[in-house]
């Protein structure tokens, strides 16, 4: 980085893309370049080495790359006082707490958003979910996705659930009533809290999700569609606008949209 790079604190925020050649990352790419108020770079996938962000003076890095390599991917950015916007999936409680752990000790001013979800739909239905949780007695989720998705239950699907979990404990409520025996494993779906998730797979599909709760007498669907990766970008834009501004770890774009 030279001290012309450094001196330009009004000049647009420098981006680093990590996963850059992948479905979301070359999309990230290609929204960070058309922002005037941004500036690409580093666009680094495997094999490139991570030092090229630290060179060419990132000071937000957008990572899109696998559960396995993320986490080291975050020490790395934490380690160089470069804040963060992750949506990779992944994060466990004991992995959001070691992220803590790192930003402690950070220098200040580190930011890192970790969204499950960047759509503003999939922030929504999250929220709906939430608020309808209370209120019926059954709750399912079903993902839908494109058949190249290499984690499941999707990101997306565990925090809904855990969402919805903490939303019936509030209110009293444990999981919901189910009788049924498995003659085959899995045939209820995974048990994420207390709430069952159903993973599909299939071409034609990018993101999808269903939460389908029901009472006596009403079911209530509520659905959120990504037809298309360019319905991520406008979150991922607004994260790396306002991570620097939110030291520390933030999770989800709920916050940022108050
Ligand atoms: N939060 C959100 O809104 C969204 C999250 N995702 C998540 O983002 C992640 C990526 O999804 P896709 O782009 O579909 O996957 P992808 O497989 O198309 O892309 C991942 C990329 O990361 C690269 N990569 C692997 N190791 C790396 C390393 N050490 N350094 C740099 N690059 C590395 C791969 O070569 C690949 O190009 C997944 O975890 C997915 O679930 C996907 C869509 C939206
Ligand atoms: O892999 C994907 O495609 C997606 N991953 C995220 C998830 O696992 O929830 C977000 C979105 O569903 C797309």
């Amino acid at each position: 980085m030279t001290d012309e790079q450094r001196q330009s604190p009004a000049g647009p925020i420098r981006v680093g893309v990590f996963g850059a050649r992948g479905r979301m990352g070359a999309e990230v790419c290609r929204a960070v370049d058309a922002a005037d108020d941004l500036e690409l770079v580093a666009a680094i996938d495997e094999g490139d080495g991570l030092s090229g962000a630290a060179e060419a003076g990132a000071e937000v890095v957008v990572d899109f790359t696998t559960p396995d390599v993320v986490m080291d991917n975050l020490r790395w950015c934490i380690d160089r006082g470069i804040s963060a916007v992750v949506g990779t999936t992944g994060f466990t409680g004991e992995r959001l707490d070691r992220v803590r752990g790192w930003l402690e000790r950070s220098s200040p001013g580190v930011g890192v958003l970790i969204a499950p979800n960047f759509g503003i739909g999939a922030v929504l239905m999250m929220q709906f979910a939430t608020k309808a949780a209370r209120y019926f007695e059954s709750v399912e989720i079903i993902e839908q996705h494109h058949p190249r998705k290499l984690d499941a239950p999707s990101g997306t699907a565990t925090h809904t659930a855990r969402l919805i979990a903490q939303a019936r404990a509030a209110a009293g409520m444990g999981p919901a009533p189910d009788a049924t025996k498995e003659e085959v494993p899995g045939a209820r779906g995974a048990d994420i809290d207390g709430v069952r998730v159903h993973a599909v797979r299939s071409a034609g599909m990018v993101a999808h999700q269903e939460v389908l709760f029901g009472t006596t007498g009403e079911t209530l669907t509520i659905r959120q569609d990504s037809y298309d990766r360019v319905s991520f970008m406008p979150g991922v834009l607004l994260g790396v606008r306002s991570v620097r501004q939110r030291p520390g770890l933030t999770i989800g774009l709920d916050a940022l949209l108050d």
